[in-house]
């Protein structure tokens, strides 16, 4: 299963575990005593004497303690939520692989931004496995487990620690749970033993601290330490700032000295100063800048979310009664969006409590406002959670959290909250906020500080147009488009408007205000937020914010009704009638219940008689939501990851939903197409396969594809784009598909290095190219071999007009073969072999052929061997077309 595979893959790359979490330590810390013995002995230990020290050899108090421990840990990680247990209620996830796009500079302000954001087949083959693993041999030591909020981080945590308390990850002698929140402990009164044997998570009382801190230092590398706790990945990456030498000396002198703060031993551990052996699992959200964290990780795994399986395993956890299940799963039927919300296991959860309590009758909230709102049913907490959520907006600093500072929250609330992500833990985050004011954050508060508006303790009566224009997530400035707006906060912004919107009598139980006062107060905040909505220029919203508004205008519109109220059904009107014709969605992750929302608002498009050209490459959709959208009739044409396409027209063909399958042949464009992975490459040598064996499974012709894919023939332009290292892996699977693009007008393939046995195999490629306007060769080590095969290729392009052969290497050799051809060349006008091999015996050449070519504009060929009196001389004579 995949939990296994990943808990094996940990299992594999790991020893002992440690996981640090905060509530149980100061307690915890109290009854043990300073430690004395010296780890002097240990750390000199050699690796002979490290095989000595291993489990087996562990004295009877060390041996006792783990039992101990787990016994310990097996107890405190059972409960994932009050009444829901691991061994009762866990479901075995996914976990995919990640890759990084790439690691500039500026490409550090969030981690969404700088992963590749793979189609759904890709995914669901990046899932860990044992197989992938095993076959691994590189060290992983340094794994970043991330997923948003409710994804089941911290479940997966524990189902780890539960797994090792059951010996089931052997190669693990320790694991420690380490948790952010202990970074408030500021006093430095820590050592390594105290943050390990005391502070961490599940820390248990131990007799023999010495002994059991002796072998964890001489066994590091059979130790597991887990931090989680950290809401986004900056809070990593402040703790990997250089420490002082004299830091690090005193920490490796004597580690068990409790001198140190919590920090500073978080840093030495992530640093690999202190147990440097150790594996390390980093667990949080994915946002914020990760620059130096990513470069160490050796692996990048996330939790993906619940599958249709997944969903209905926890549901038949979940109510154990068969007869109850089936009322629950035909009640969900009911509900499409609540069904793709349950993708993320602790929504989940939620809408199964919503499924509990209604006991599968009532009928069911159709907004995540409507869902929070009737988990928490109370209106003390409702009403308290409504007012945090609508300050929080207002008081949006650097995307800061809701959690006021002072307030006191009761457990309940507080939990909800921080389990949904409505709200953010205050400690932590007051001090990254603290850090961006002080300029040390770069990116953070500064200036957006003094964006927003006043006001903030007026109370709610007094917000004006122009807060909500600041509290929205929807500024066209450049700066505002480029900075990532997803996280937490977007839905605390999404249910304070989505609480204007809830049913009137709803709303009423939660204040105490007077019915008018009220009723004013509700219709001058609802109708601010919709003139400000209408009132956006669409075409200047980046699509993550096209996304986001879809998102809000989803939330003011359904309530618990079936239709929704009247604004919300305005202001879905609205959004249809000026959604963008060409929407696009590239790059931009797309979630199953925010394709849901983007379906529904495009299925009002209909409505209005419009029709879209839908892009939805980059934004890892699933299939089915692949399908719903490509399903509508007002879709006009639409662009996907094309592996994930052609799966969709397999089930569709499997299904025998000819019409729909005609549909979405006919509809799928991939003009202009850039390869920039090599997966790219991989999925369009399958298209074209399709195309040219004009079906697509072995077995059967299939007569819609009687003239090919469309989107193959209208292929006009190709940009290989992989680099010099990747380019070379796929360019035999680019030589064979090739040819089955007739069409092509454009293709760019700079930088590929091709070599000369590359161009041979492009020379024969591209005689079938009848149609090619530009060819771009350009940096690709082409010499004057290559150039002679594709020489005799160009005369057999009737409409090339632009040829760059830029920084190869070809000499006067090459040079005189070119020569050779470009009176042949009839739509030639550019030729570019500047900064090539040749001299000016060369140069003097191809001068010479321009005589005879009428058509040719320009030929530019300068290279340091070319004397610059060889041009004057050539312009002055009779080639001044020469440069
Ligand atoms: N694999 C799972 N099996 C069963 N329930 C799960 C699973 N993962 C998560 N859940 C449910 O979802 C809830 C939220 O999960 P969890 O707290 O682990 O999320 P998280 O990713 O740590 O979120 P956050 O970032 O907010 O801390 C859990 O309390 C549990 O009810």
């Amino acid at each position: 299963s995949n939990y296994y595979e990943l808990s094996s893959s940990l299992m594999f790359f790991f020893s002992p575990v440690f996981i640090v979490d905060g509530a149980v330590a100061p307690v915890l810390m109290s009854s043990f005593p300073p430690g004395s013995l010296s780890d002097t002995a240990s750390k000199a230990m050699s690796p002979l004497s490290f095989r000595k020290f291993n489990l087996f050899n562990q004295s009877c108090g060390v041996k006792d303690y783990i039992q101990q421990y787990k016994a310990h840990m097996a107890e405190r990680s059972q409960a994932i939520e009050a009444g829901l247990t691991l061994t009762s209620h866990y479901v075995d996830v996914q976990v995919i692989r990640r890759e990084i796009l790439r690691l500039g500079k500026n490409t550090n302000k969030c981690l969404d931004m700088e992963l590749i954001i793979t189609g759904d087949i890709d995914r669901q083959k990046n899932s860990v496995g044992h197989s992938q693993v095993r076959g691994d041999d590189k060290c992983k030591r340094y794994i970043l487990l991330f997923g948003k909020a409710g994804m089941g981080k911290t479940t997966l945590i524990k189902k780890l620690c539960l797994d090792w308390s059951k010996d089931r990850t052997p190669q693990f002698d320790f694991v420690f749970v380490l948790d952010g929140k202990q970074l408030t402990l500021t006093e430095p009164v820590y050592s390594l033993q105290t943050l390990l044997l005391s502070v961490s998570s599940f820390a248990s009382p131990c007799t023999d601290l010495d002994g059991v801190y002796a072998q964890i230092l001489a066994a590091s590398k059979r130790v597991l330490i887990i931090f989680d706790g950290f809401e986004e990945l900056r809070d990593y990456e402040m703790l990997l700032q250089t420490l002082e030498k004299e830091l690090v000396t005193s920490l490796q002198k004597d580690s068990k000295l409790q001198s140190f703060t919590i920090r500073q031993l978080f840093s030495a551990i992530l640093q690999r100063v202190l147990l440097p052996g150790c594996t390390l699992l980093l667990v949080t959200r994915p946002r914020g800048a990760a620059s130096q964290l990513l470069r160490r990780a050796d692996s990048l795994l996330e939790l993906s979310g619940f599958t249709t399986t997944h969903i209905e395993t926890y549901l038949s956890k979940y109510f154990p009664d068969s007869e109850l299940r089936d009322a629950a799963v035909d009640h969900l039927k009911s509900s499409s969006y609540l069904n793709l919300l349950c993708w993320n296991p602790g929504l989940c959860h939620l809408v199964c409590t919503v499924l509990e309590r209604s006991k599968c009758s009532e009928a069911l909230p159709r907004t995540l406002t409507g869902l929070c709102h009737q988990v928490i049913s109370e209106k003390e907490l409702l009403s308290q959670l409504s007012s945090l959520a609508w300050e929080g907006v207002k008081s949006n600093k650097s995307n800061s959290s809701i959690l006021p500072a002072e307030q006191a929250l009761s457990t309940k609330l507080r939990e909800f909250g921080l389990r949904t992500g409505l709200l953010v833990s205050q400690r932590l985050r007051t001090k990254t906020d603290k850090r961006g004011r002080e300029g040390q954050d770069g990116e953070g508060g500064g200036k957006e500080d003094k964006n927003e508006s006043g006001g903030v303790e007026d109370g709610e009566e007094k917000v004006k147009e122009m807060d909500i224009n600041a509290i929205l997530p929807f500024q066209t400035s450049a700066k505002a488009r480029r900075k990532p707006q997803r996280g937490e906060f977007e839905l605390t912004q999404r249910f304070a408007v989505g609480l204007l919107f809830q049913s009137r009598t709803e709303l009423n139980r939660l204040h105490s205000y007077t019915e008018t006062v009220f009723r004013d107060m509700v219709a001058s905040k609802q109708a601010l937020v919709t003139k400000h909505l209408e009132g956006l220029s669409f075409s200047d919203l980046s699509p993550a914010q096209v996304l986001e508004l879809c998102n809000y205008v989803h939330e003011t519109g359904f309530t618990h009704e079936e239709s929704c109220g009247e604004t919300g059904s305005r202001m879905l009107n609205h959004l249809a009638a000026n959604l963008p014709e060409r929407l696009t969605f590239r790059g931009v992750p797309l979630s199953p219940p925010e394709t849901f929302i983007v379906q529904n608002a495009l299925k009002r498009g209909g409505a209005e008689v419009r029709s879209f050209c839908l892009d939805l490459e980059d934004s890892g959709i699933q299939i089915r939501g692949l399908r719903d959208l490509v399903g509508l009739s007002n879709i006009n044409t639409y662009r996907a990851c094309i592996a994930d396409v052609i799966t969709l027209w397999e089930q569709l063909k499997q299904s025998g939903e000819d019409e729909f399958l005609q549909g979405a042949v006919s509809k799928f464009k991939i003009h202009p197409l850039k390869a920039t992975q090599v997966c790219h490459i991989e999925h369009l040598e399958k298209l074209v396969s399709i195309h040219v064996r004009k079906k697509l499974s072995a077995s059967q012709s299939d007569s819609f594809l009687a003239d090919g894919v469309p989107a193959v023939r209208e292929l006009l332009k190709l940009e290989f784009e992989l680099g010099p290292e990747n380019g070379p892996l796929v360019l035999p699977k680019l030589w064979d598909l090739l040819p089955g693009l007739q069409n092509l007008q454009h293709l760019d393939l700079e930088k590929s290095k091709i070599g000369d046995k590359g161009a041979e195999k492009l020379a024969d490629a591209l005689v079938t190219l009848s149609s090619l306007e530009i060819l771009n060769l350009s940096q690709n080590c082409i010499g004057d071999e290559g150039v002679k095969k594709l020489a005799l290729t160009f005369k057999e392009l009737p409409k090339l007009h632009c040829l760059s052969l830029y920084s190869n290497v070809i000499s006067d050799e090459g040079a005189e073969s070119l020569a050779a051809v470009l009176p042949h060349m009839a739509s030639l006008t550019e030729l570019d072999v500047k900064y090539n091999k040749m001299t000016d015996v060369g140069a003097q050449i191809l001068g010479a052929s321009l005589k005879n070519c009428t058509k040719m504009k320009t030929l530019r060929m300068w290279n340091q061997c070319i004397p610059y009196g060889m041009f004057e001389r050539l312009q002055q004579q009779d080639s001044p077309r020469a440069l």
